[in-house]
């Protein structure tokens, strides 16, 4: 036992941020399940409030409306990366909060600062609570959420190849129009005044453009692995 607890990695906190479509959750969720950490996807979280908002009839427009009720909705997040989930008043979210129209409304809701204060605070239990150590993406994690982290990542890549990508994802998308929205939802969260998607200074910068996913995982275990190995 006391072997065990000398030789076993130590807990590393890993923050992943980043523009829409960059690769945060494919990578995150990867790197954890690799490095046996846990893992949050927090615009998940985001998402849940939002579609709890939409389906109460709160006017998402209304920021003083969304702050009334963002202290309503009980949202718990899974934290194993091989099976993600979130729910919301113990109901399973995980696929409406994917619909385009919570896509569409999710950066009003997220620009609120008292759901920013009601959802950083669950994230920092989360993270506290994982005694293995965990990687948590999002847009303000390095900088607000957990600045503190061992190591800050931001992924980037050009909106063509972002657009690309999620165009993919669904047959018959137009590129055009997939790149317009990002652009578009990217704008919005950099352009809030609270705790806008920017890069922590001390973040190391991985643009993935022309990078596979694999190679884009295989970069950032090595990061984890020489962070942990004092390097
Ligand atoms: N390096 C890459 N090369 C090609 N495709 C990729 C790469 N990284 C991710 N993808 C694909 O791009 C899509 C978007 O990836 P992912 O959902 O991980 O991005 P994200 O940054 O978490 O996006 P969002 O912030 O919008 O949730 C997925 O279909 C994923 O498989
Ligand atoms: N740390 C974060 C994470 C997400 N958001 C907001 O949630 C939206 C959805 O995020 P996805 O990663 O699931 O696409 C995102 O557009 C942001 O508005 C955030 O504010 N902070």
């Amino acid at each position: 036992m006391e072997n065990a607890a000398r030789t076993a990695p130590a807990a590393v906190i890993v923050a992943i941020d980043g523009p829409s479509g960059t690769g945060k959750s494919s990578t995150s969720r990867a790197v954890a399940a690799k490095l046996g950490l846990s893992y949050l996807d927090t615009g998940a979280q985001y998402r849940a409030i939002t579609w709890w908002m939409l389906t109460n009839g709160v006017d998402v427009t209304d920021a003083a409306a969304v702050a009334t009720a963002s202290a309503k909705p009980v949202i718990d997040s899974g934290t194993d990366p091989s099976a993600p989930a979130i729910t919301v008043d113990g109901q399973d979210a995980s696929g409406p909060i994917r619909t385009q129209e919570v896509t569409s409304r999710v950066s009003a809701v997220s620009a609120v600062p008292e759901v920013r204060t009601r959802i950083t605070e669950l994230q920092r239990e989360i993270a506290r609570a994982a005694g293995g150590g965990i990687v948590v993406e999002g847009r303000d994690i390095g900088t607000t959420v957990l600045p503190g982290a061992d190591l800050k990542i931001f992924l980037t890549a050009s909106a063509e190849a972002r657009a690309a990508r999620r165009s993919g994802e669904t047959k018959g998308a137009d590129v055009a129009a997939t790149k317009e929205a990002l652009i578009k939802r990217d704008a919005a969260d950099s352009g809030r005044k609270t705790s806008p998607l920017a890069k922590a200074d001390d973040a190391v910068e991985v643009d993935t453009t022309d990078l596979t996913l694999d190679q884009v995982i295989e970069c950032v275990v090595t990061l984890v692995e020489e962070k942990r190995a004092g390097k």
